[in-house]
């Protein structure tokens, strides 16, 4: 089965009429677990109490879920219901919104195409896992219809983006926050499970605005997740790839959270790249240690993607700005139509795996 007892990641449902509940995928169906379980935590309309409760309770729930599903058949099948009937919404609340920039290749690619010329990585970039504030409030869920942004795109120009693009990126979700002046202990306590991340990106508004300090406008107009949360517990971990120069104290990692997941963007219904997140160079363990190293707290339902993975494969990039190379090289489809960036009407999916295990997609079509 796709979504078996070994996978069972976490969204929030409705059907016509009815409130928001959270709920587990088991196959086509999803298992209405408020009723299955006895337990009000899942009648909220997001996942963030249940996450709040900690790596203990996440563990002892997804065991009792598995033991009903395969032991308890009756009890269960009654709170199964058919995908097709339910709505999917926002799977949780988000607080703070945290965007790195994790990938050798793609930080490699961006700085040829944005800095040509110069030493494409910064001096900065094998030391630390650079990362930006975005915005938790424009955080929608797949399915959310994507507006092409507005807005200035040169010292004389404003108007409609001609540059939309895709980032592929996978999401971290904290369950358990810490207290502001106190960095946070190992990631599996904190952290809850991963959704993938469409960061779109305005690359014409993002040249013009993002010196000197970052992204702002050119990324803060949408980011889709996928509905369902992959419990961490579900992923298979591999080791991290080397490091060099080795990093300072605080981010030398303590265990493998390297990750085996298989990306595919697919535009318009054809895969257009594969990117693997094993070639990754910073790993999300130290992306958290790295974000609460100065004291900053975590609050519940903080969401940090990895930033847009790449691999070192002309077809593994995981943007149209380097898939396309600025647009210079233009991806050509089968219907013998072309695209550089995106058009209205487009739709872009990302989709992956985990060896056996199948993450929930994110889709959207641009408007
Ligand atoms: O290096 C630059 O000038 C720009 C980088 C990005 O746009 C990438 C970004 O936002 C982070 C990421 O997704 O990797
Ligand atoms: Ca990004
Ligand atoms: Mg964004």
């Amino acid at each position: 089965m796709t979504f078996g007892v070994d996978n069972l990641p976490y969204g929030v449902f409705s059907r016509p009429g009815e409130a928001p509940r959270v709920g587990v995928r088991y196959g086509d169906h999803v298992l209405d677990l408020a009723p299955a379980l006895h337990d009000e935590v899942f009648a909220a309309p997001s996942l963030n109490p249940f996450m709040a409760r900690g790596r203990t309770a996440w563990r002892d729930t997804r065991a009792l879920i598995q033991n009903k599903l395969t032991d308890d058949t009756s009890m269960t099948e009654r709170h199964l219901i058919p995908l097709e009937q339910v709505r999917l919404h926002l799977p949780f609340e988000v607080a703070d919104y945290v965007d790195f920039y994790c990938s050798i290749d793609h930080a490699s690619n961006i700085g040829q195409i944005f800095r040509p010329g110069t030493e494409p990585l910064q001096p900065n970039w094998r030391h630390l896992p650079v990362g930006y504030h975005g915005r938790a409030g424009t955080v929608v869920v797949s399915g959310t219809p994507v507006r092409r942004p507005r807005g200035q795109l040169g010292p004389d120009a404003f108007g409609p983006c001609a540059k939309l693009d895709i980032e592929a990126e996978l999401g971290f979700v904290v369950g358990v926050p810490t207290t502001l002046g106190s960095p946070a202990g190992a990631f599996e306590e904190h952290v809850f499970g991963v959704t993938l991340v469409n960061d779109w990106s305005a690359r014409d508004i993002q040249a013009w605005e993002y010196v000197p300090l970052g992204p702002f406008l050119g990324k803060s107009f949408a980011t889709s997740v996928s509905p369902w949360i992959t419990p961490l517990e579900a992923l298979p971990r591999i080791p991290g790839r080397a490091q060099l120069p080795e990093p300072v104290g605080y981010l030398r990692r303590q265990s493998d959270w390297g990750l085996d997941i298989s990306l595919e963007i697919v535009l318009n219904g054809e895969v257009v790249s594969r990117p693997p997140y094993s070639s990754m160079y910073w790993t999300p363990d130290q992306m958290l240690a790295h974000m609460t190293v100065n004291g900053a707290s975590l609050r519940t339902g903080d969401l940090f993607a990895s930033g847009t993975i790449s691999g070192p494969a002309p077809g593994e990039r995981g943007s149209l700005i380097e898939l396309t190379w600025n647009g210079s090289e233009p991806l050509k489809f089968s219907s013998g139509e072309t695209r550089s960036f995106l058009e209205d009407g487009d739709t872009v999916t990302i989709r992956a795996r985990a060896g056996e295990l199948t993450l929930g997609e994110v889709s959207g079509t641009i408007v």
